[in-house]
């Protein structure tokens, strides 16, 4: 503890951080419940550091000009050679919450309570996160800038959907990568940090071949590259359109394509994953193969992502995943794991 906080304060802090994982994202939820101390707390924090930052990106009532400020307000509280004071970043971002806080926007709104718990941490683990969250904050500011005059963002070409990608997830993946492989062989160390883009890469695209009606909707966000989307006639601001459907599935269905080609590469990731201070290879393998399923439902129904808008791995498979977890896993049964889920739902 190097911040002098009482315990019992941390220890209440702490205890709300792990509830807001839970309200927030399915992902990070399932994974930080397979880690152990002092992995989840870590892992936990960084988390939610960087989802103050997605939250405000998100945000399709705040206008762009003044996401890239609060996003950049907020990386310079994060900077410790300034002393930007979070209640500045408060007094900024207080106007632009919803006045029916959904569990994104309570977390913004507690988030001196999640730097004190962050602070809270040891220093180590808090200087191997603090570069890449603000990677990733000044990314979203880049991309919010970029894309002020369209109202939201409007991705161009595939190479920039990937830069995209690298920002929301690609540094998420070197912040996880820099705490687990701490103590690890050059080796596995090196196989990891050659193949964490990949990883991360993997997950943020089938998200994005997912979430296509959701983020036009509610966030005002396109991120199928305009080049994919022109070759199928469509035109960006018509994306969700019924007589758009077919072709926006071929787009989505590119998009499934380009994940599989990350596939291999997280699989070795994988393999090199250490389990020391407190880390699970299944925190890991969980979501790696949520999304391989998640791939199998998109290349069977793609149409549902448009016309239900949503595709997911059902309750009950997830459930199934994580039952496949409760005695360890073995590099083998990994692969079989691929495999078989690749194809059909684990649980008939
Ligand atoms: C090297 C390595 C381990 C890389 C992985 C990096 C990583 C986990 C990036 C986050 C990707 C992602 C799309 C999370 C889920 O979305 P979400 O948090 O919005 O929640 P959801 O599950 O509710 O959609």
């Amino acid at each position: 503890m190097t911040s002098g906080q009482p315990e019992y304060e941390t220890d209440a802090d702490l205890e709300w951080c792990y509830d807001a994982v839970h309200g927030v994202s399915r992902t990070f939820a399932i994974t930080i419940d397979r880690l152990e101390e002092p992995m989840a707390r870590h892992i936990c924090l960084g988390y939610l550091l960087c989802r103050i930052a997605d939250t405000i990106e998100d945000a399709g009532h705040i206008p762009p000009e003044t996401q890239t400020e609060l996003l950049v307000t907020y990386d310079r509280v994060l900077d410790p050679d300034t002393d930007l004071s979070v209640s500045t970043f408060m007094d900024d971002v207080s106007p632009w919450i919803p006045e029916n806080c959904d569990d994104d926007w309570d977390v913004v709104a507690e988030t001196p309570r999640v730097l004190r718990t962050f602070e809270s941490l040891n220093e180590e683990p808090r200087e191997i996160m603090r570069e890449p969250v603000r990677e990733l904050v000044d990314g979203m500011a880049m991309f919010t800038d970029r894309y002020a005059d369209e109202g939201g963002l409007r991705l161009q070409t595939v190479d920039e959907l990937e830069e995209y990608c690298w920002y929301a997830a690609g540094t998420v993946g070197t912040l996880i990568t820099g705490l687990v492989a701490r103590g690890a062989s050059e080796d596995r160390a090196q196989e990891m940090r050659n193949n964490a883009r990949s990883f991360a890469l993997l997950l943020q695209l089938v998200n994005i071949a997912k979430d296509v009606e959701n983020d036009y909707h509610e966030e005002n966000n396109v991120y199928l590259p305009a080049e994919w989307l022109e070759e199928e006639d469509v035109p960006v601001e018509a994306v969700t359109d019924e007589e758009n459907h077919g072709a926006v599935t071929n787009v989505i269905q590119r998009v499934t394509n380009r994940a599989e080609t990350y596939v291999d590469d997280a699989h070795r990731y994988l393999e090199a994953v250490p389990e020391r201070h407190g880390n699970r290879l299944s925190a890991w393998a969980i979501p790696y193969l949520l999304a391989v399923g998640t791939m199998r439902e998109l290349r069977e129904r793609p149409e549902d992502v448009v016309q239900e808008g949503d595709v997911k791995v059902s309750r009950a498979e997830v459930y199934a995943l994580i039952q496949q977890f409760e005695d360890g896993i073995s590099e083998s049964r990994l692969d079989d794991l691929r495999q078989a889920i690749a194809e059909e739902p684990l649980h008939r």
